[in-house]
């Protein structure tokens, strides 16, 4: 079963002992029955200025695409969020083939892959780097991707990815519509109350995850594959694959939907 396939991977770093709180880690297992529907959620806003996309990086986790979060020109609002929330990146975790490599599972499906669509409380704080301490401070949008016909939209950032094959590479990447990566029903989805899923591990995280996955093909999934985790210099090289995190206990926390 999926659950036999996640414990055999080799998760890329050593989980620390100590975890802030340890309440709220995530990802998790989103079971479908025990969520519970919530009238009060509002519809999602996203507003996302193609011209505040920056650069992609390479950071040895894997690739963001990073925004300019200096100004209120790409925000996410509405939902579960009481504030307004600034985009200041973008990244994926995938796996080493199409049977794994999302973070979340929905009643344990894995999915081969997952965009996280990440923001910061800029109501309530004046730079990401405090927002990423506070309980409020972070929304990340968790979008599942699954193996069909190509995306159109994703292509140009595929085209992008060579140029940051190893850790630290960094490429001029500009005019990227971040919302043509959201599936076309975004007013159903998931939300609770998690963490960053890489170190610093910061219980900070609301989480948004949509119901609908995109559709990715086969070939753009796997030039994922071909970026590294290793920089230029290093003798051995390790293609970066498998980077997501063995799923935490819910610990309580109840998980809502926006649909019925
Ligand atoms: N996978 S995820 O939960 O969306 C996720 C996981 C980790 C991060 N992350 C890791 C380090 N940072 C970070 C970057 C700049 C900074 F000033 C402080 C940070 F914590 C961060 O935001 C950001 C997002
Ligand atoms: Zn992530």
């Amino acid at each position: 079963s999926s659950r036999y396939v996640l414990s055999q991977m080799h998760p890329m770093w050593q989980e620390p002992l100590a975890i802030p709180g340890g309440e709220r880690q995530s990802p998790i297992d989103i079971s479908v029955r025990k969520s519970m529907f919530d009238p009060q959620l509002k519809p999602l806003v996203m507003k996302y200025d193609p011209r505040t996309c920056q650069q992609i990086w390479n950071n040895g986790y894997s690739f963001l695409v990073e925004y300019d979060d200096t100004t209120d020109k790409s925000t996410l609002q509405g939902g579960p969020l009481e504030d307004q929330f600034r985009l200041c990146q973008f990244h994926f975790h995938w796996g080493e083939n199409n049977k794994w490599g999302a973070e979340h599972t929905v009643d344990h499906l894995l999915y081969p892959a997952e965009l996280h669509l990440v923001h910061w409380n800029a109501d309530r704080y004046s730079l990401f780097e405090e927002a990423v301490m506070e309980d409020n401070g972070l929304a990340v949008i968790g979008v599942f991707l699954k193996v069909g016909k190509r995306h159109e939209g994703l292509q140009k950032l595929v085209d992008a990815l060579p140029a940051v094959r190893h850790k630290d590479s960094v490429v001029e990447f500009t005019r990227f519509d971040a919302s043509g990566l959201l599936p076309e029903n975004t007013q159903d989805y998931w939300t609770y109350a998690g963490s960053l899923t890489t170190p610093p591990l910061t219980e900070a995280v609301t989480w948004i995850i949509m119901k609908q996955p995109i559709e990715v093909s086969h070939d753009q999934l796997a030039v994922f594959r071909s970026l590294l985790f290793t920089s230029a210099e290093e003798d051995v090289q390790k293609s970066m694959v498998n980077n997501f995190r063995v799923q935490q206990p819910l610990k309580g926390r109840t998980v809502r939907s926006s649909f019925v």
